[in-house]
Protein backbone atom coordinates (compact mmCIF):
# COMPACT_ATOMS: atom_id res chain seq x y z
CA UNK A 1 0.00 0.00 0.00
CA UNK A 2 2.41 2.56 -1.39
CA UNK A 3 0.24 5.76 -1.61
CA UNK A 4 -1.67 4.46 2.30
CA UNK A 5 -2.36 7.51 3.76
CA UNK A 6 -2.58 9.51 1.03
CA UNK A 7 -5.06 12.33 -0.14
CA UNK A 8 -6.09 12.50 -3.30
CA UNK A 9 -8.12 14.34 -5.96
CA UNK A 10 -9.84 13.02 -9.33
CA UNK A 11 -11.77 15.47 -11.16
CA UNK A 12 -14.76 13.59 -13.37
CA UNK A 13 -13.91 9.77 -12.32
CA UNK A 14 -17.92 8.25 -12.63
CA UNK A 15 -16.49 7.02 -15.59
CA UNK A 16 -13.73 6.80 -18.09
CA UNK A 17 -10.03 7.12 -17.32
CA UNK A 18 -11.26 10.00 -14.33
CA UNK A 19 -12.75 6.33 -12.65
CA UNK A 20 -9.47 4.31 -13.52
CA UNK A 21 -7.22 6.58 -11.70
CA UNK A 22 -9.48 6.55 -9.32
CA UNK A 23 -9.04 2.82 -8.84
CA UNK A 24 -5.39 2.88 -8.98
CA UNK A 25 -5.05 5.10 -6.87
CA UNK A 26 -7.30 3.91 -3.95
CA UNK A 27 -5.75 0.67 -4.81
CA UNK A 28 -2.60 1.68 -3.96
CA UNK A 29 -4.11 2.47 -0.54
CA UNK A 30 -4.95 6.87 -0.63
CA UNK A 31 -8.37 7.93 -0.01
CA UNK A 32 -9.60 9.31 -3.01
CA UNK A 33 -12.02 12.25 -2.97
CA UNK A 34 -13.62 11.50 -6.86
CA UNK A 35 -15.98 13.94 -8.85
CA UNK A 36 -19.16 14.22 -11.19
CA UNK A 37 -22.01 16.15 -11.66
CA UNK A 38 -23.97 13.19 -11.61
CA UNK A 39 -24.72 12.06 -7.84
CA UNK A 40 -26.15 8.12 -9.06
CA UNK A 41 -24.00 7.53 -11.43
CA UNK A 42 -20.58 9.04 -8.70
CA UNK A 43 -22.02 6.55 -6.08
CA UNK A 44 -21.99 4.08 -8.16
CA UNK A 45 -18.39 4.82 -9.43
CA UNK A 46 -17.20 5.25 -5.03
CA UNK A 47 -19.05 1.80 -4.46
CA UNK A 48 -17.18 -0.02 -7.58
CA UNK A 49 -13.56 1.67 -6.19
CA UNK A 50 -14.87 0.69 -2.54
CA UNK A 51 -15.47 -2.86 -3.64
CA UNK A 52 -12.23 -3.18 -4.32
CA UNK A 53 -10.82 -2.49 -1.11
CA UNK A 54 -10.38 1.55 -1.59
CA UNK A 55 -11.27 4.28 0.55
CA UNK A 56 -13.22 6.84 -1.53
CA UNK A 57 -15.53 10.19 -0.95
CA UNK A 58 -17.84 10.90 -4.00
CA UNK A 59 -18.20 14.83 -3.83
CA UNK A 60 -21.14 16.53 -6.35
CA UNK A 61 -18.74 18.98 -7.99
CA UNK A 62 -19.48 20.62 -11.48
CA UNK A 63 -15.74 21.58 -12.68
CA UNK A 64 -17.26 24.75 -14.56
CA UNK A 65 -18.75 26.40 -11.56
CA UNK A 66 -16.40 28.20 -9.03
CA UNK A 67 -18.01 27.86 -5.73
CA UNK A 68 -18.76 23.65 -6.55
CA UNK A 69 -14.62 23.82 -6.91
CA UNK A 70 -14.35 26.07 -3.83
CA UNK A 71 -16.14 24.05 -1.42
CA UNK A 72 -15.05 20.82 -2.73
CA UNK A 73 -11.38 22.03 -1.36
CA UNK A 74 -12.87 23.71 1.95
CA UNK A 75 -14.53 20.31 2.36
CA UNK A 76 -10.83 18.26 2.05
CA UNK A 77 -9.58 20.90 3.92
CA UNK A 78 -11.54 20.10 6.91
CA UNK A 79 -11.74 16.61 6.83
CA UNK A 80 -7.89 15.59 5.85
CA UNK A 81 -6.88 18.07 8.20
CA UNK A 82 -5.15 20.49 4.78
CA UNK A 83 -3.49 17.54 3.69
CA UNK A 84 -3.95 16.85 -0.36
CA UNK A 85 -0.89 15.00 -1.73
CA UNK A 86 -2.48 14.70 -5.65
CA UNK A 87 -5.14 16.46 -7.90
CA UNK A 88 -5.51 14.85 -11.15
CA UNK A 89 -7.59 17.72 -13.54
CA UNK A 90 -9.12 14.53 -15.63
CA UNK A 91 -13.05 16.31 -15.94
CA UNK A 92 -14.09 16.62 -19.17
CA UNK A 93 -17.41 17.38 -20.68
CA UNK A 94 -16.95 17.07 -24.75
CA UNK A 95 -16.73 13.37 -25.77
CA UNK A 96 -19.90 13.28 -26.75
CA UNK A 97 -20.06 16.56 -28.51
CA UNK A 98 -17.16 15.76 -29.94
CA UNK A 99 -18.36 12.22 -31.65
CA UNK A 100 -21.21 13.94 -32.58
CA UNK A 101 -19.20 16.56 -34.58
CA UNK A 102 -16.73 14.43 -36.69
CA UNK A 103 -16.10 15.78 -40.24
CA UNK A 104 -17.69 19.07 -39.84
CA UNK A 105 -15.42 22.44 -40.22
CA UNK A 106 -15.22 24.86 -37.17
CA UNK A 107 -16.96 27.09 -39.25
CA UNK A 108 -19.74 24.78 -39.75
CA UNK A 109 -20.11 23.72 -36.21
CA UNK A 110 -22.07 25.52 -33.17
CA UNK A 111 -19.22 28.22 -31.62
CA UNK A 112 -20.78 27.34 -27.97
CA UNK A 113 -18.98 23.62 -28.78
CA UNK A 114 -16.04 25.54 -27.18
CA UNK A 115 -17.71 26.16 -24.19
CA UNK A 116 -18.74 23.01 -23.90
CA UNK A 117 -15.01 21.60 -24.51
CA UNK A 118 -13.00 23.67 -22.69
CA UNK A 119 -15.32 25.02 -19.82
CA UNK A 120 -14.83 21.85 -17.90
CA UNK A 121 -11.64 20.35 -19.46
CA UNK A 122 -9.73 23.45 -18.99
CA UNK A 123 -10.87 26.48 -17.02
CA UNK A 124 -12.70 23.73 -13.98
CA UNK A 125 -8.59 22.50 -14.24
CA UNK A 126 -6.80 26.00 -13.92
CA UNK A 127 -9.27 26.41 -11.03
CA UNK A 128 -9.09 23.13 -9.22
CA UNK A 129 -5.35 23.74 -9.38
CA UNK A 130 -5.86 27.08 -7.92
CA UNK A 131 -7.85 25.81 -5.06
CA UNK A 132 -5.01 22.47 -4.68
CA UNK A 133 -1.85 24.67 -4.75
CA UNK A 134 -3.35 26.88 -2.16
CA UNK A 135 -3.39 23.34 0.17
CA UNK A 136 0.42 22.11 -1.53
CA UNK A 137 2.17 24.68 -1.34
CA UNK A 138 2.34 25.17 2.72
CA UNK A 139 2.92 21.58 3.18
CA UNK A 140 5.82 21.99 0.91
CA UNK A 141 4.64 18.93 -1.73
CA UNK A 142 2.11 17.38 -3.59
CA UNK A 143 1.56 16.29 -7.29
CA UNK A 144 -0.56 18.04 -10.06
CA UNK A 145 -2.11 15.86 -13.33
CA UNK A 146 -3.76 17.72 -15.83
CA UNK A 147 -4.96 14.72 -18.60
CA UNK A 148 -4.08 16.21 -22.11
CA UNK A 149 -4.00 14.31 -25.02
CA UNK A 150 -1.44 14.40 -28.30
CA UNK A 151 -3.94 16.52 -29.44
CA UNK A 152 -1.81 19.23 -27.75
CA UNK A 153 1.25 18.88 -30.42
CA UNK A 154 -1.05 18.10 -33.69
CA UNK A 155 -4.45 18.76 -35.14
CA UNK A 156 -6.67 16.07 -33.61
CA UNK A 157 -9.99 15.85 -34.11
CA UNK A 158 -11.43 19.90 -34.12
CA UNK A 159 -10.12 23.23 -33.44
CA UNK A 160 -11.52 23.76 -29.84
CA UNK A 161 -9.79 19.93 -28.87
CA UNK A 162 -6.78 20.62 -30.76
CA UNK A 163 -6.55 24.42 -28.61
CA UNK A 164 -7.94 22.99 -25.15
CA UNK A 165 -5.25 20.31 -25.21
CA UNK A 166 -2.14 22.79 -26.09
CA UNK A 167 -3.44 24.70 -23.47
CA UNK A 168 -3.72 21.93 -20.68
CA UNK A 169 -0.32 21.67 -21.45
CA UNK A 170 1.09 24.74 -21.03
CA UNK A 171 -0.87 24.31 -17.97
CA UNK A 172 1.30 22.28 -16.18
CA UNK A 173 4.16 23.80 -17.88
CA UNK A 174 3.75 27.16 -16.51
CA UNK A 175 2.32 26.38 -13.29
CA UNK A 176 5.03 24.31 -12.70
CA UNK A 177 7.52 27.29 -13.29
CA UNK A 178 5.55 29.51 -10.83
CA UNK A 179 5.67 26.09 -8.32
CA UNK A 180 9.47 25.94 -8.82
CA UNK A 181 10.76 25.64 -4.73
CA UNK A 182 7.82 24.81 -3.09
CA UNK A 183 8.01 21.19 -3.49
CA UNK A 184 4.97 20.69 -5.80
CA UNK A 185 5.31 18.96 -9.26
CA UNK A 186 3.16 20.30 -12.22
CA UNK A 187 2.64 17.38 -15.36
CA UNK A 188 0.70 17.28 -18.30
CA UNK A 189 -0.27 13.30 -19.05
CA UNK A 190 -1.16 12.30 -22.19
CA UNK A 191 -2.86 9.17 -22.60
CA UNK A 192 -2.82 6.86 -25.79
CA UNK A 193 -6.01 5.36 -26.92
CA UNK A 194 -8.14 4.45 -24.30
CA UNK A 195 -10.95 2.25 -24.55
CA UNK A 196 -13.57 3.93 -22.23
CA UNK A 197 -16.92 3.26 -22.15
CA UNK A 198 -18.57 6.17 -23.88
CA UNK A 199 -15.79 5.06 -26.78
CA UNK A 200 -16.50 1.34 -26.86
CA UNK A 201 -19.65 2.68 -27.01
CA UNK A 202 -19.02 4.75 -29.92
CA UNK A 203 -16.76 1.81 -32.06
CA UNK A 204 -19.36 -0.54 -31.60
CA UNK A 205 -21.72 1.90 -33.62
CA UNK A 206 -21.52 -0.15 -36.87
CA UNK A 207 -23.26 3.00 -39.31
CA UNK A 208 -20.25 5.21 -38.13
CA UNK A 209 -18.93 6.49 -41.36
CA UNK A 210 -15.88 8.43 -39.78
CA UNK A 211 -13.85 5.12 -38.20
CA UNK A 212 -11.29 3.78 -40.54
CA UNK A 213 -9.75 0.51 -40.53
CA UNK A 214 -6.33 1.72 -38.89
CA UNK A 215 -8.04 3.40 -36.32
CA UNK A 216 -10.02 0.02 -35.58
CA UNK A 217 -6.92 -1.93 -35.65
CA UNK A 218 -5.23 1.21 -33.15
CA UNK A 219 -8.27 1.12 -30.83
CA UNK A 220 -8.33 -3.00 -30.49
CA UNK A 221 -4.71 -2.79 -29.26
CA UNK A 222 -5.89 0.38 -26.82
CA UNK A 223 -4.85 1.73 -23.25
CA UNK A 224 -7.90 0.02 -20.20
CA UNK A 225 -9.23 3.38 -18.35
CA UNK A 226 -6.88 2.15 -15.44
CA UNK A 227 -3.05 2.36 -17.45
CA UNK A 228 -2.98 6.35 -16.22
CA UNK A 229 -4.16 5.30 -12.79
CA UNK A 230 -1.14 2.90 -12.68
CA UNK A 231 1.25 5.92 -14.31
CA UNK A 232 0.49 8.02 -12.02
CA UNK A 233 0.74 5.90 -8.81
CA UNK A 234 4.10 4.90 -10.11
CA UNK A 235 4.78 8.69 -10.75
CA UNK A 236 3.74 9.88 -6.99
CA UNK A 237 6.40 6.96 -5.96
CA UNK A 238 8.88 8.01 -7.88
CA UNK A 239 11.88 9.10 -6.37
CA UNK A 240 13.29 11.73 -8.55
CA UNK A 241 9.61 12.82 -9.78
CA UNK A 242 10.60 16.39 -9.22
CA UNK A 243 12.99 16.26 -12.06
CA UNK A 244 9.45 15.37 -14.32
CA UNK A 245 8.18 18.79 -12.85
CA UNK A 246 6.61 20.87 -16.03
CA UNK A 247 6.96 18.23 -18.38
CA UNK A 248 4.33 16.58 -20.75
CA UNK A 249 4.78 12.98 -20.14
CA UNK A 250 2.71 10.02 -22.17
CA UNK A 251 1.88 6.68 -20.80
CA UNK A 252 3.29 4.34 -23.15
CA UNK A 253 6.93 6.64 -21.60
CA UNK A 254 5.81 5.80 -18.19
CA UNK A 255 5.24 2.29 -18.78
CA UNK A 256 8.60 1.79 -20.18
CA UNK A 257 10.32 3.74 -17.69
CA UNK A 258 8.84 1.83 -14.53
CA UNK A 259 8.24 -1.63 -16.37
CA UNK A 260 4.33 -1.26 -16.63
CA UNK A 261 2.12 -3.54 -18.18
CA UNK A 262 -1.70 -2.75 -18.75
CA UNK A 263 -3.85 -4.31 -16.19
CA UNK A 264 -5.30 -6.50 -18.50
CA UNK A 265 -1.92 -7.99 -18.86
CA UNK A 266 -1.29 -6.54 -22.53
CA UNK A 267 1.47 -4.64 -23.61
CA UNK A 268 1.43 -0.56 -23.56
CA UNK A 269 1.17 0.69 -27.19
CA UNK A 270 4.18 2.49 -28.24
CA UNK A 271 2.57 5.61 -30.37
CA UNK A 272 6.23 7.09 -31.13
CA UNK A 273 8.18 4.03 -32.45
CA UNK A 274 8.65 3.93 -35.89
CA UNK A 275 6.77 0.66 -35.96
CA UNK A 276 3.73 2.40 -34.90
CA UNK A 277 4.03 5.32 -37.38
CA UNK A 278 4.62 3.93 -40.70
CA UNK A 279 1.28 1.56 -39.47
CA UNK A 280 -0.64 5.17 -40.10
CA UNK A 281 0.65 5.76 -43.62
CA UNK A 282 -1.82 3.46 -45.66
CA UNK A 283 1.13 3.17 -48.61
CA UNK A 284 3.80 2.59 -45.97
CA UNK A 285 2.32 0.46 -43.96
CA UNK A 286 4.03 -2.85 -45.47
CA UNK A 287 6.73 -1.63 -44.22
CA UNK A 288 5.78 -1.16 -39.97
CA UNK A 289 5.96 -4.82 -40.37
CA UNK A 290 9.69 -5.38 -40.70
CA UNK A 291 10.60 -2.34 -38.39
CA UNK A 292 11.49 -3.41 -34.61
CA UNK A 293 9.47 -1.81 -32.11
CA UNK A 294 12.22 -0.12 -29.80
CA UNK A 295 13.39 1.94 -32.48
CA UNK A 296 11.62 5.39 -31.59
CA UNK A 297 11.11 9.22 -32.33
CA UNK A 298 13.82 10.97 -30.34
CA UNK A 299 11.79 12.90 -27.30
CA UNK A 300 14.11 16.21 -28.32
CA UNK A 301 12.12 16.08 -31.83
CA UNK A 302 8.54 15.61 -30.27
CA UNK A 303 9.88 18.66 -27.84
CA UNK A 304 10.89 20.34 -30.81
CA UNK A 305 6.88 19.75 -32.68
N1 LIG B 1 -10.67 8.30 -24.26
C1 LIG B 1 -9.52 8.47 -24.88
O1 LIG B 1 -9.15 7.71 -25.80
C2 LIG B 1 -8.60 9.57 -24.45
C3 LIG B 1 -7.29 9.59 -24.98
C4 LIG B 1 -6.41 10.61 -24.58
C5 LIG B 1 -6.84 11.58 -23.69
N2 LIG B 1 -8.12 11.54 -23.20
C6 LIG B 1 -8.52 12.60 -22.28
O2 LIG B 1 -8.86 12.07 -21.00
C7 LIG B 1 -9.80 12.93 -20.35
C8 LIG B 1 -10.98 12.12 -19.88
O3 LIG B 1 -11.62 11.58 -21.02
P1 LIG B 1 -12.58 10.31 -21.00
O4 LIG B 1 -12.45 9.69 -22.33
O5 LIG B 1 -12.37 9.50 -19.78
O6 LIG B 1 -14.01 11.08 -20.94
P2 LIG B 1 -15.43 10.57 -20.39
O7 LIG B 1 -16.46 11.44 -21.01
O8 LIG B 1 -15.55 9.10 -20.49
O9 LIG B 1 -15.32 10.94 -18.83
C9 LIG B 1 -15.32 12.28 -18.43
C10 LIG B 1 -15.68 12.37 -16.97
O10 LIG B 1 -15.83 13.75 -16.61
C11 LIG B 1 -17.09 13.95 -15.97
N3 LIG B 1 -17.56 15.31 -16.21
C12 LIG B 1 -18.06 15.83 -17.35
N4 LIG B 1 -18.39 17.11 -17.15
C13 LIG B 1 -18.09 17.41 -15.87
C14 LIG B 1 -18.20 18.59 -15.08
N5 LIG B 1 -18.69 19.74 -15.58
N6 LIG B 1 -17.78 18.54 -13.80
C15 LIG B 1 -17.28 17.39 -13.29
N7 LIG B 1 -17.16 16.25 -13.98
C16 LIG B 1 -17.55 16.26 -15.27
C17 LIG B 1 -17.99 12.88 -16.57
O11 LIG B 1 -19.10 12.63 -15.73
C18 LIG B 1 -17.02 11.70 -16.64
O12 LIG B 1 -16.93 11.06 -15.39
C19 LIG B 1 -10.13 14.01 -21.39
O13 LIG B 1 -9.33 15.12 -21.16
C20 LIG B 1 -9.76 13.36 -22.71
O14 LIG B 1 -9.48 14.28 -23.73
C21 LIG B 1 -9.00 10.57 -23.56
Amino acid sequence: MALSGWVCVVTGASRGIGKGIALQLSEAGATVYITGRNEKTLKEAAAEVKQRGGDCVPVVCDSSKEDDIKHLFERITREQRGRLDILVNNAYAGVQTIMANIGKKFWETDPSVWDVINNTGLRGHYFCSVYAARMMVPQGRGLIVVISSVGGLKYVLNVPYGVGKAACDRLAVDTAVELKGRGVVSVSLWPGIVKTELMVDYMNRSDEPHISPTFKNDFSNGETPELSGRCIVELAKDKSLMSLTGKVLMTCDLARRYGLRDVDGHSVAEYTSFKFLLSQVSYLSWLSVITPSFLRVPRFVLNLG
